[in-house]
């Protein structure tokens, strides 16, 4: 039986991050992909490699919305990069076009292309027409402070508060991602899931941000979503194929690394290095 994933997303022409990592994490964990492209990033590497953003025109959206859920009966959709309020609201439109078992929400927040208002304009409108649509959100640390109102996160139970406060905005599960902005030798994420909190940990990789960590994790959480994991089984691949991914990571002309997924297999999980409490 082949199981299907829809990903809405940017595209990063360099394969580090965006649409580009979701259709790589599908296909490495056995799904069928499909896809919405939403906006084109190109890094500029004659400007410190800061993101240049291109908007796709809401109607093209709407049209390879409609084309994708028209040809397939699929019920599991992650959300990536939207980056403009007329993207959010043709996004929004295509997703209540019908029902879904599973909406993964990446929010990603911030693009370093924008000026800062149009950036707030967009923050708003994922909240408000998004983030009530979704079923599971992966907020980063960042993301994570600006949607829960947090100031800093601490402690293993700040996480799990920030993910709480998230999940009245819509989502039932919220993954806070410590990540590497989190105090200590752990790379520790904590899933809220409406009752209680699991926090699920490895080491860190190494002192610097990888690229596509965020896009593999949530990737890969939609793909074992739509085979039909549970939120907790889901969220354990998921953090085991991007800490294999970081642990191979691939070096470019970049100033970053990014994920290599091809690094872990399903027949060959590394549970060893995870250990959820
Ligand atoms: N240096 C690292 N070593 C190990 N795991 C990491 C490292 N950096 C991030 N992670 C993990 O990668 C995943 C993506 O997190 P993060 O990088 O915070 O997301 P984003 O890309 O959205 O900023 C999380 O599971 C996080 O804990
Ligand atoms: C199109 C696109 N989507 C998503 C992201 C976020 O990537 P990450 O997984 O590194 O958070 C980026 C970052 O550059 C991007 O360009």
């Amino acid at each position: 039986m082949v199981n299907f994933a829809y990903t809405v997303a940017g595209s990063e022409a360099t394969g580090g991050a965006g649409f580009q990592v979701d259709l790589k994490t599908f296909q490495q964990l056995g799904v069928y992909g499909m896809g919405t492209l939403t906006c084109i990033v190109s890094f500029d590497p004659n400007d410190n490699w800061n993101h240049r953003f291109v908007p796709v025109d809401p109607q093209v959206i709407s049209d390879q919305m409609e084309a994708a859920l028209t040809a397939q009966d699929v019920d599991t959709v992650k959300i990536g990069m939207l980056g403009h309020p007329d993207t959010i609201t043709a996004v929004a439109k295509g997703l209540r076009s019908q029902e879904w078992t599973n909406v993964v929400l990446d929010p990603v927040l911030i693009c370093k292309g924008q000026e800062p208002g149009a950036a707030l304009d967009t923050d708003n409108a994922l909240r408000e027409q998004i983030l009530p649509l979704a079923t599971v959100a992966t907020p980063n640390y960042f993301e994570a402070c600006t949607l829960s109102g947090m100031e800093k996160l601490e402690t293993v139970q700040d996480l799990a508060e920030a993910g709480e406060r998230i999940s009245k905005l819509g989502p039932k599960y919220v993954l806070v991602k410590g990540g590497i902005d989190f105090p200590g030798e752990e790379a520790v994420d904590v899933l809220w899931d409406g009752e209680s909190a699991t926090a699920y940990s490895a080491p860190k990789i190494g002192q610097h941000r990888v690229s596509g960590a965020g896009c593999t994790l949530a990737a890969a959480i939609t793909a074992e979503l739509a085979k039909g994991a549970d939120i907790h089984d889901a969220v354990r691949v998921a953090k085991d194929m991007v800490t294999e991914g970081i642990r191979a990571r691939v070096s470019a002309h970049t100033p970053f690394d990014t994920v290599w997924q091809g690094a872990y297999t399903p027949e060959k999980p590394a549970g060893s290095v995870i250990s959820a409490k």
